[in-house]
């Protein structure tokens, strides 16, 4: 197999995504991570874009160990000189020095002739040299550049002691196989090139980062450039975690590994999306919530029989938990029924297909089940028992400068109705203490949710209730359009069944005094 070297440039060029600036802090965490994920290499950033950049290179430069660090310079004195003073402490210091080789670029943002470039390219190259063993030269704009003119300039970059060659695709503009012919091109053509690393720098602008990447390798890359989860400048980079993972997964297509320790990969993309603030979209490869959630019932099926089924990886392998059963209109009984068993209840026949049935309704309802729903399913669906309160009216008075006040009334299975008048700090508050008081309990609200089940201002509210009396738990659940009076609905679930398993005390008329 082939070693792949993964270079990653999370700290350069995934800063470049608009709206990111990492400080020297959080520039370190990531660094530190990214040790720990085993690179072998890290961008740490562009010292002379700012004295704060190079202060942050110079602190991964002294305290990584592990992999290389690398600086980027344009071929100017100055940058070159910066990027020396900010890595020289590190344990293998690499200057990154690149200068863009297209007609576009040359022509209409540096304004040289193809010599003058070239020049250019072979006196950076020689200056880093003077400072360290390790120079990469990036031929900026490469694969919008004449094949032949590329070739020159990395023959005379090698030639000026260039160690690593880079082909970047900055705008993201090859397709796959034309940067696997890029690459043999370049390895007929390039004098020296035996000796260099051949490296790819990807970038996303047709979603193609990876593929171009993973074509360069099959070309002869030996190096990839990537970010963790693809940031960067514009639509990002080649994602280091997509690259790893489908080496991994397809090592006898690739030929080609990396020494990326997988067990780190998912911890690095959360660091990375919390400190950059940038988040990951739920359908990311390899790193998105829903990368190992499996909704259909099919699928589900199938990865609880056996998870190859419809698992190409094993979600442990990179630091996340195994896969998820999501719970929605699209599941099957063996998930509910499964799902069910882990929350420990275990139902049968007739009361999985009643408590199935309840659970596709509401599943046409809402998007996501919660384990609070199933809950709720089972112990009003299977336990169900005749409910002892019924809520016949209910009226509050609430606003700003008022003093919340409800007044309910409840039928009782006996006939008798009851009526109680209560003031709290809300309505919901005050509707709950009438409804306690009335009965002469007094539980402990432990838990109180409300979410609307679909959108706008018509859409239908859900309160989920928990509360503790006598040493156990009730779980209620009311849906109503009216927030009150899904709460209330709540409230008197719960404790209809408090109700079933102890005698209360209800007083007929109950006014606060
Ligand atoms: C493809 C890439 O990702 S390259 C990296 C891109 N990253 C960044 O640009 C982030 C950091 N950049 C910065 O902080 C600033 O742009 C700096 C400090 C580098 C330069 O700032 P300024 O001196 O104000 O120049 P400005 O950014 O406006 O323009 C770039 C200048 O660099 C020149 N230049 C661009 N690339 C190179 C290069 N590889 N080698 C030499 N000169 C270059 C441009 O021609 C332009 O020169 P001019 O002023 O003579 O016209
Ligand atoms: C500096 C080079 C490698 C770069 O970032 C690009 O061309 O995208």
């Amino acid at each position: 197999m082939k070693k792949i070297l993964v270079f990653d440039t999370t700290l350069r060029d995934g800063e470049q995504s608009p709206g990111v600036a990492l400080n020297v802090h959080e520039k370190l965490e990531i660094a530190r991570q990214l040790a720990r994920l085993n690179v072998d290499i890290i961008e740490a950033g562009f010292p002379i874009a700012s004295p704060g950049d190079a202060e942050a290179v110079k602190a991964v430069a002294r305290e990584i160990k592990g992999p290389a660090i690398c600086a980027l310079a344009r071929a100017k004195e100055k940058d070159i000189e910066v990027a020396w003073e900010s890595i020289r402490y590190a344990e293998t210091p690499i200057i990154h020095t690149f200068i863009a080789t297209s007609d576009i670029h040359l022509k209409h943002k540096l304004r040289l002739s193809r010599e003058q470039a070239l020049e250019q390219a072979v006196w950076a190259v020689k200056k880093a040299k003077s400072f360290t063993p390790y120079v990469e030269f990036s031929a900026e704009d490469a694969t919008r550049s004449s094949w032949e003119y590329l070739a020159q300039v990395y023959s005379a970059v090698i030639e000026a002691g260039a160690t690593t060659i880079n082909i970047p695709d900055t705008v993201g503009y090859i397709t796959p196989l034309e940067m696997k012919e890029l690459i043999e091109y370049l390895l007929k053509n390039v004098k020296g090139i035996e000796k260099t690393t051949i490296s790819v720098h990807c970038h996303n602008d047709l979603g193609l980062a990876v593929a171009n990447s993973l074509l360069a390798i099959q070309g002869g890359a030996t190096q990839v450039e990537c970010t963790i989860n693809g940031i960067g400048e514009r639509a990002g980079n080649a994602a280091l975690e997509e690259i790893v993972m489908a080496l991994h997964v397809r090592g006898e297509f690739f030929q080609a590994q990396t020494d990326i320790n997988y067990q780190e990969i998912y911890r690095t993309s959360r660091l990375v999306s919390q400190l950059t603030g940038m988040l990951v979209q739920p359908n990311k490869a390899v790193v998105g919530d829903n990368a190992f959630a499996h909704e259909s019932g099919i699928h589900q099926d199938g990865v609880l029989k056996e998870r190859l089924t419809y698992e190409i990886m094993d979600a442990r392998l990179i630091g996340r938990q195994e896969k998820v059963l999501v719970l929605g209109k699209h599941s099957g009984r063996h998930a509910f029924a499964k799902k069910l068993e882990e929350l420990g209840y275990h139902l049968s026949e007739e009361e999985l297909n009643k408590a199935f049935a309840r659970f596709k309704q509401l599943a046409d309802q809402k998007k996501h089940i919660t384990e609070a729903d199933l809950e709720t399913i089972v112990s009003e669906e299977i336990t169900k028992q005749e409910e002892i309160y019924q809520l016949d009216f209910v009226h509050v008075c609430s606003g700003n400068n008022i003093l919340p006040t409800a007044t309910v009334r409840l039928k009782a299975a006996d006939g008798q109705t009851l009526e109680g008048v209560a003031t709290g700090v809300g309505p919901v508050d005050a509707a709950y203490k009438a409804i306690s008081k009335m009965l002469g309990i007094s539980p402990d609200l432990v838990n109180f949710t409300l979410q609307s089940i679909s959108g706008g201002t018509e859409a239908l509210g859900e309160v989920l209730v928990r509360i503790f009396g006598d040493e156990k738990v009730y779980v209620g659940r009311g849906s109503s359009q009216d927030v009150v009076v899904a709460s209330v609905m709540a409230y008197l679930s719960a404790i209809n069944k408090m109700a079933q398993e102890k005698k209360l005390n209800p007083q007929k008329d109950y006014q606060e005094s």
